[in-house]
């Protein structure tokens, strides 16, 4: 009797808490659907009308674009100039420069074959440690240089002919991305940068005597015997390492370390990392949201670094780096992933916001006809270097001439005066 008391009981127990279940479970379902039927759908996709005009433009742009502008021919040489320096004085001389320049439009002296001193030292002086860099999420060592200076080494992944497939942030870093976008701000003048050039260290002479134990912990023999590294970092792993080639050498992007204060910013305009769509991606009116929160100085600078990041594909900027009111070009590592690919929607703050900084117009409008990627070849080749392939030179060139069209169809819609605009203003 019992038995059937508690058996009953429990019955009634149940069903209890199945009815509960489904009286909540109806509360949260109509509430959902009442909103589905009632909210008409806002993810209309407009951007692809704009790539329509912006090709219009692209098919009518004027010769100007597609020649050699003559104005640029003393820039070029001033600028091949300020690079065309190997020797140096003493080291120490130069890193009180870098660690202690700062003026009002550069990070660093460009001027007497500056430049090319940095660039000197940082390829050639003795390195004192080695560990694993902090920061970020791709493998990369921090050297510390005698004379104290800091260093980011972005290892070498992929040959110069590797077509990196996939979507735009694909891949491991690029090193030779990094050094290329060092050589286009110098012609573009954006002159808040790090610079960096392509260095070989090796293995035992350079690293192994000089390595923390922290970074010896995170090497390891390979099958053939090899040396190698996989680092400590968020994508670091066991089986992705990076060994010396048959010299013994690991070539990379040497980069010198700013030891500043940064601000950083996410930026408006970041990707999702997944299929969901961002503001800026379903909202062609997105930039009025973004002027109603940023400084228009810091706006047309970012759509400076839109077009920096347009022309070598680098469509990872999920973040910048602000010092003293600039931005500062930091991480440009993936670049020249695929010279077939043009991803117009990283010039969505140029297309959105339809507005450029009248200085950097005129820079863009200087180097048009081949002289952009021709002084990059020739400041490359002062350090012997060659930075990409023949693909990826033309790339960078046609993609200037979609600049040029984004800047057109911008100024056919609202007028030269509104475009081009000054941050005073
Ligand atoms: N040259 C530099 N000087 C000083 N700090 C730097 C320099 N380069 C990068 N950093 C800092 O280190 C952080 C990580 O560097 P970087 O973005 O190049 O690495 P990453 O592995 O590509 O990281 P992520 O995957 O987050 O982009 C940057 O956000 C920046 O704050
Ligand atoms: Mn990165």
């Amino acid at each position: 009797m019992s038995m059937n008391y508690a058996f009953g009981f429990s019955l009634f127990l149940l069903v209890l808490v199945a009815l509960n279940i489904f009286f909540f479970y109806t509360l949260n379902t109509v509430g959902l659907k009442s909103h589905t039927f009632n909210v008409p759908s806002i993810n209309i996709d407009l951007t692809p009308s704009v790539f329509k005009e912006i090709y219009d433009y692209l098919n009518y742009l004027p010769n100007q674009y597609k020649s050699i502008n003559s104005k640029f021919a003393l820039k070029q040489k001033n600028l091949i100039s300020s690079f065309n320096t190997t020797k140096n004085d003493k080291t120490e001389s130069i890193w009180s420069e870098t660690q202690n320049w700062i003026s009002e439009d550069s990070l660093f002296p460009h001027e007497n074959g500056a430049a090319g001193k940095i660039l000197h030292a940082i390829q050639t002086t003795q390195i004192a440690l080695v560990d694993n860099a902090p920061k970020g999420t791709q493998l990369k060592l921090l050297l510390l240089l005698e004379g104290k200076q800091k260093i980011f080494f972005k290892p070498k992944r992929y040959n110069l002919n590797h077509v990196v497939n996939g979507n735009i942030y694909a891949g491991f870093d690029r090193h030779n991305s990094e050094v290329f976008a060092y050589y286009l701000a110098m012609v573009l003048n954006f002159k808040w940068i790090a610079p960096s050039i392509i260095r070989r260290i090796h293995l035992h002479k350079d690293i192994v005597p000089f390595a923390t134990m922290g970074l010896k912990k995170t090497m390891i023999k390979n099958d053939s015997g090899s040396l190698c590294i996989y680092g400590k970092c968020f994508y670091c792993r066991k089986n992705e390492t990076v060994c010396p080639d048959q010299n013994g050498e690991i070539e990379g992007a040497a980069i010198l370390y700013l030891d500043k204060q940064f601000k950083i910013h996410k930026s408006p305009w970041r990707r999702s990392y997944s299929n969901r769509k961002m503001e800026w991606e379903i909202d062609n009116a997105f930039c009025k949201k973004v002027k109603g929160s940023m400084s228009t100085k810091l706006l047309l600078n970012l759509i400076d670094v839109a077009i920096f990041d347009f022309l070598i594909q680098n469509g990872d900027r999920h973040r910048f780096e602000v010092y003293k009111d600039q931005i500062i070009l930091l991480d440009n590592g993936k670049g020249l992933g695929n010279p077939a690919v043009d991803e117009l929607d990283i010039l969505a703050p140029l297309y959105q916001c339809c507005m450029i900084s009248p200085s950097t117009w005129q820079k863009l409008e200087m180097v048009s006809g081949g002289s952009l990627t021709n002084t990059i070849k020739q400041l490359a080749a002062l350090q012997g270097q060659k930075l990409a392939t023949e693909e990826h030179f033309k790339a960078v060139e046609r993609r200037l001439l979609k600049v040029y069209a984004t800047v057109q169809y911008c100024i056919g819609k609202y007028s030269r005066a509104k475009v081009l605009k000054n941050w005073l203003a």
